[in-house]
């Protein structure tokens, strides 16, 4: 694909700028990344977490740069360049990747969503669902991006601004009529959505997550708000108003206000009437609906999508019909029973302290009188680690035994994590946990400590498929290895 375009077509996007040399130059590309800019592209200069942009102008223009987005006017100006110089140069990147990519989130409905917990849950649903509602539909998600049915493996939960136009122009070449996409905070933050015309958002809840990037919690509710305030007065703002900030959120939104709750008058309401590990069962706006998914969290993330399929004028009953065939996403409560075995294991991505809270409340919730919970669960490293403590101190009150262990280390030392850990268990609980930092013999260990009827939750890692340590990925599979193990037991 080579999608040629000159500047003044592009920089019509309605934010003020300054410009040094002329604005009819064609462009074939935009990067933020000086690493890959070729012949003819335009280098977006961006003041970063780590790094300033700015310093890599040079070099994007020796690979091939013809123009430059920058927020001040480099020392020394190339007279075969343009310059367009901007307050805020993300932002301005979202906005010309979009008219460069002609305005892909114009050609179809696209509702984002945003929460700690359950983006990728209700993204993964709406795809499917409205998959099997008969449409084209696209997804972007920390699991993967889909192209009607075509799968791209994903970097981040919400990839970069150009990087988001592209997939969305070809989303668009392949006629998805609607596409669902999770909205992180650091998106939010970094303006990787600018530009975006979002039909519709959700909001599923807030709790403590990224601290590390976000400094304070009012800044990571912040972050996730201003999605809402952005969203034009067409779109709707759904919301669950069983979540403290709940209504925080939709404050400020010009869209039209929908909330979903379990314990409210809500426009979209559930109740549950059973819950049991082979799935819910529910009343969603007083009509019974089955769902294979598991666990009260669950009954949020089905009441959400309902919401959303009701919110794009989708028939209910069909609606229901599809969403009691449906399972969760990839390593979501992902129930592993070897055919002979009689252990269960649970892989399940909860990698903050409200997920495991849930997950664990869930289990208990399931679990028979002589059940015993074997909970093997790590923390990642260079990640906020104020999560460490807290996650350790709900994994120990929830559960009989407990093995700590790495998650992806990446620059740090597993046993330093493990140690950022401990001090959240109560002196109390110490003698039910061991440490074994190899994750690999972490959850052996914990699969060979359970007896008959016991339940292993293998917490943190879910679907990925590699383990990040010093910033080398190497395969790891946290169901393979429970596989592999329930196999042998055979
Ligand atoms: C903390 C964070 O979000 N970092 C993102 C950020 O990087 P950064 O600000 O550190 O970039 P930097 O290294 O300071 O560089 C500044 C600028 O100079 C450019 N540069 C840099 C070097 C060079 O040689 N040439 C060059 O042009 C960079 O491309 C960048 O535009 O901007 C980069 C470009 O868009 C992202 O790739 C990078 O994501 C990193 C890889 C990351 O791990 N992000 C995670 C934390 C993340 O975004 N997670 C969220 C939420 C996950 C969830 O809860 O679901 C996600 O959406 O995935
Ligand atoms: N509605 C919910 N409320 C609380 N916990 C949830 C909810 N839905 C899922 N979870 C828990 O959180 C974990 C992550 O769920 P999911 O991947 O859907 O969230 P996410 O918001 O996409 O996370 P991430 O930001 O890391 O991509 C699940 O494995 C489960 O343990
Ligand atoms: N999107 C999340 C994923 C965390 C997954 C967990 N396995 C870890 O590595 O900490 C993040 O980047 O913070
Ligand atoms: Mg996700």
């Amino acid at each position: 694909m080579n999608i040629l375009k000159t500047l003044n077509e592009i920089l019509t996007v309605g934010l003020p700028f300054e410009i040094k040399g002329s604005d009819e130059i064609e462009i074939s590309g935009i990067t933020l990344d000086s690493r890959k800019a070729v012949d003819g592209f335009l280098f977006a200069a961006i003041q970063g977490f780590t790094l300033d942009g700015h310093q890599f102008i040079e070099k994007a223009i020796e690979s091939g740069a013809v123009a430059v987005l920058c927020e001040k006017w480099p020392d020394r100006i190339d007279e075969k360049v343009t310059y367009i110089k901007v307050e805020d140069s993300s932002e301005m990147t979202g906005r010309l990747a979009s008219a460069y990519y002609d305005y892909p989130s114009n050609g179809f409905e696209l509702v984002g969503i945003t929460g700690t917990n359950g983006k990728t849950t209700v993204a993964t649903i709406l795809y499917r669902l409205f998959t099997k509602l008969g449409y084209k539909v696209g997804l972007v998600s920390t699991v993967e991006n889909i192209i009607a049915g075509k799968t791209i493996p994903a970097q981040l939960t919400t990839p970069d601004s150009v990087a988001l136009n592209e997939l969305m122009w070809k989303m668009n070449e392949e006629g998805c009529e609607y596409v669902f996409m999770e909205v992180s905070s650091h998106a939010v933050d970094q303006n990787r959505i600018a530009g975006l015309n979002f039909r519709g958002g959700v909001f599923t809840n807030i709790s403590h997550d990224h601290l590390d990037y976000h400094k304070t919690f009012k800044a990571y509710i912040s972050a996730k708000k201003k999605f809402f305030d952005e969203l034009k007065p067409e779109a709707f703002a759904l919301t669950n108003s069983d979540d403290r900030n709940g209504e925080v959120m939709i404050q400020n939104t010009k869209a039209n206000k929908r909330r979903y709750s379990l314990r409210k008058i809500a426009d979209y309401k559930s109740k549950i009437m059973e819950s049991s590990v082979e799935g819910l069962q529910l009343e969603m706006n007083n009509i019974d609906v089955h769902l294979k998914l598991v666990g009260q969290f669950n009954a949020y993330n089905a009441t959400a999508v309902f919401g959303v399929a009701m919110e794009l004028d989708q028939d209910r009953f069909k609606v229901l019909q599809i969403l009691s065939s449906l399972q969760s996403a990839e390593g979501r409560f992902d129930l592993i029973k070897g055919e002979k075995a009689d252990v269960f294991a649970i892989v399940d991505y909860a990698h903050t302290p409200d997920a495991l809270e849930k997950v664990l409340d869930t289990i208990q919730k399931l679990k028979g009188a002589t059940t015993q919970i074997i909970t093997v669960v790590g923390c990642g490293g260079n990640r906020d680690k104020s999560k460490r403590p807290k996650m350790a101190k709900i994994a120990s009150e929830k559960s009989d035994r407990l093995i700590l262990t790495s998650d992806n280390p990446r620059n740090e030392d597993p046993e330093d994590i493990i140690d950022d850990m401990v001090p959240g268990i109560p002196q109390h609980k110490t003698q039910k946990m061991i440490r074994i930092s190899e994750r690999r013999s972490a959850i052996i260990a914990g699969l060979s400590m359970a007896q008959a009827g016991d339940i292993v939750l293998i917490a943190g890692k879910g679907h990925e498929k590699y383990q990040e340590i010093k910033g080398e990925r190497f395969p790891f599979d946290d169901k393979e290895i429970v596989r592999e193990f329930l196999g042998q037991k055979r």
